[in-house]
């Protein structure tokens, strides 16, 4: 079990885009610590979802902190637009070009936290040279590219390998990928601490929900009753 605070970390992947701003409001109020945004290019992954633009639009309805996963390659260029739009973390994938160091430095001189993610096919060892620069470590549980996917059970190991890398280092360890309430305790035995859910949040659509699915999913994270 992790010693970090859980976060929980809805993806507005998930929301009811005709309704964004109401939906991200939602999940501020039902107890998000922040809020997750899956910016998807259609090369680097095979769906495309939103830009800067959206992004900005929706940094106006909360000051909880942003949590933006690129899925872009090459990524480098888009960097300084996310983070003029309001990003408070910006993760990169490892796989998704050759210069990750540069990257990950780009990120911090721009301000901001800089993550790492690994795709479910990429080994924990791809990370150990970039760990001192890096202030979250993400742990694809699905393929990425989409939400309302199983949780790949293999995912746990290797965030058990990436909580050894990250030792007593000031690093989020984040989880990503058919999180829900039932797998929330495995996970966080594992070593994750942030913990973002798509569709187990937005299922429905409906904000009268909201604030009981993330009480639940952070209860079994923290091993409490919801
Ligand atoms: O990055 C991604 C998908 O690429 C995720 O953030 C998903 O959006 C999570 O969705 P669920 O698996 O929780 O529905």
């Amino acid at each position: 079990m992790t010693t970090r605070p859980i976060r929980i970390a809805p993806s507005i992947l998930s929301a009811d885009f005709a309704r964004l701003g109401d939906e991200v409001k939602a999940i501020v109020d039902g107890g998000a610590d922040y809020i997750h945004v899956d910016v998807m290019d259609g090369h680097f992954v095979p769906n495309i979802s939103f830009g800067a633009v959206v992004m900005k639009a929706i940094r106006a309805v909360t000051d909880k902190p942003f949590d933006v996963h690129l899925m872009i390659s090459p990524v480098d260029a888009y960097l300084a637009e996310f983070a003029k739009s309001g990003a408070d973390i910006i993760t990169v994938h490892a796989e998704a070009g050759v210069h990750l160091h540069r990257t990950l430095q780009a990120i911090r001189a721009l301000g901001k936290k800089a993550g790492v993610a690994l795709n479910p096919a990429t080994p924990v060892s791809a990370i150990q040279h970039v760990i001192d620069d890096v202030d979250l470590v993400l742990v694809m549980s699905v393929n990425p590219g989409f939400g309302g996917q199983s949780f790949i059970p293999e995912s746990l190991a290797k965030l058990r390998q990436a909580k050894a890398l990250i030792g007593g280092r000031d690093i989020d360890l984040e989880v990503d990928g058919g999180v829900t309430a039932n797998n929330a305790r495995a996970i966080a035995d594992a070593g994750a601490n942030v913990f973002v859910a798509g569709s187990s949040v937005y299922a429905g659509n409906d904000p009268a929900t909201y604030a009981d699915r993330i009480a639940a999913i952070r209860a079994a994270a923290t091993g409490r009753t919801a």
